[in-house]
């Protein structure tokens, strides 16, 4: 089994208005993969290949600083969102029996221009960098919402109404820039991965990534790598887009393997969760009550807890 790549072409954010017939065949081949495998790729989504890669560069610079000059963007320095900032090596396990996560990350869930951004030692534009491709990443994933909205013979606009907050403290998204640093094998633990297996919480997950590692759970059970396509960006369905389409679409699993013995190369990732507006009550489409009602915000704050913890 393998991930399909689809040409979202008739989607791409080079054209300004897309009708919503255009979007109905797409609509077809993404329900497919979303409801068989929960990823796919897209290609000809209108980012390009370089604004990708101005966006990885001045994270790279972020993270390679000095711990001392990355520690005052730590997470939890925000008051006022609990999901900005640095987050340093092991901080968190995302599969909760496996040691601490071997990467560091930076979030950038509040676009307030009156918070403090990294700005000295070449990184004058950080903050303009991040904030334009959250925006970009922001109209990719209304696009992509639209379309599945339109493959499940929903109201087209009914993933967008939920979704108006996006950059606002209303809403939990986030773009989260990920560095995995060169891994030592004698230090690492037993168990221990670059990310460990778990299913992302929000809508919809964007993810860029330049080098292999991750791999993506089957129905049947076994791992399968999500191999590096350049040009594309990978989007899987997230927990909330599985309970809100009562398992329609399906939410999976995945992990960041770490390199083989003797690679000690980096990888980076950018990943843009994609959340509903935290007032927003997410109940299964269908009328069902497979799932509880829940607020998109209570449900961010409760996975969030789950997943930091000492190694
Ligand atoms: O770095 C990656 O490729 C994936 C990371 C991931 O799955 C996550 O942070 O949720
Ligand atoms: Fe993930």
């Amino acid at each position: 089994m393998e991930i399909p790549v689809v040409d979202f072409g008739a989607g791409s954010l080079n054209k300004k208005h897309v009708t919503d017939d255009e979007l109905q065949k797409l609509g077809e081949e993404l329900k497919t993969a979303f409801s068989e495998i929960g990823f796919v790729f897209l290609k000809n989504f209108g980012i390009s290949e370089e604004e990708v890669q101005r966006v990885m560069d001045i994270n790279k610079k972020f993270f390679l600083q000095p711990e001392e000059l990355k520690q005052p963007f730590s997470i939890k320095t925000f008051s006022q969102n609990p999901n900005h900032g640095w987050v340093c090596l092991q901080a968190e396990r995302l599969n909760p029996r496996r040691p601490g996560d071997l990467k560091e990350a930076f979030n950038v869930s509040l676009l307030r221009p009156d918070i403090t951004w990294p700005s000295s030692g070449g990184l004058q534009d950080f903050q303009e960098v991040q904030c334009s491709f959250f925006q970009r990443c922001k109209e990719l994933s209304l696009r992509v919402l639209r379309v599945i909205a339109i493959a499940l013979d929903f109201h087209p606009d009914v993933f967008l109404n939920t979704h108006r907050l996006i950059g606002t403290e209303e809403n939990g998204t986030t773009l989260r820039s990920l560095f995995y640093p060169p891994v030592k094998s004698e230090t690492v633990k037993e168990g221990q991965l670059r990310c460990g297996e778990h299913s992302d919480y929000g809508s919809i997950t964007l993810l860029f990534q330049n080098s292999e590692g991750l791999q993506v759970c089957t129905r049947s059970g076994e791992f399968i790598s999500a191999p590096v396509i350049p040009g594309t960006v990978l989007i899987n369905i997230a927990d909330l887009m599985q309970r809100w389409t009562s398992d329609k679409l399906v939410s999976v699993v995945h992990r960041v393997l770490l390199p083989s013995v003797g690679d000690s190369s980096t990888r980076q990732s950018l990943a843009f969760f994609v959340h509903p507006d935290d007032e927003a009550v997410i109940t299964c489409c269908d009328g069902s009550n497979k799932y509880p009602p829940v607020t998109a915000g209570e449900y961010l704050l409760q996975r969030l807890k789950a997943g930091y913890g000492s190694s």
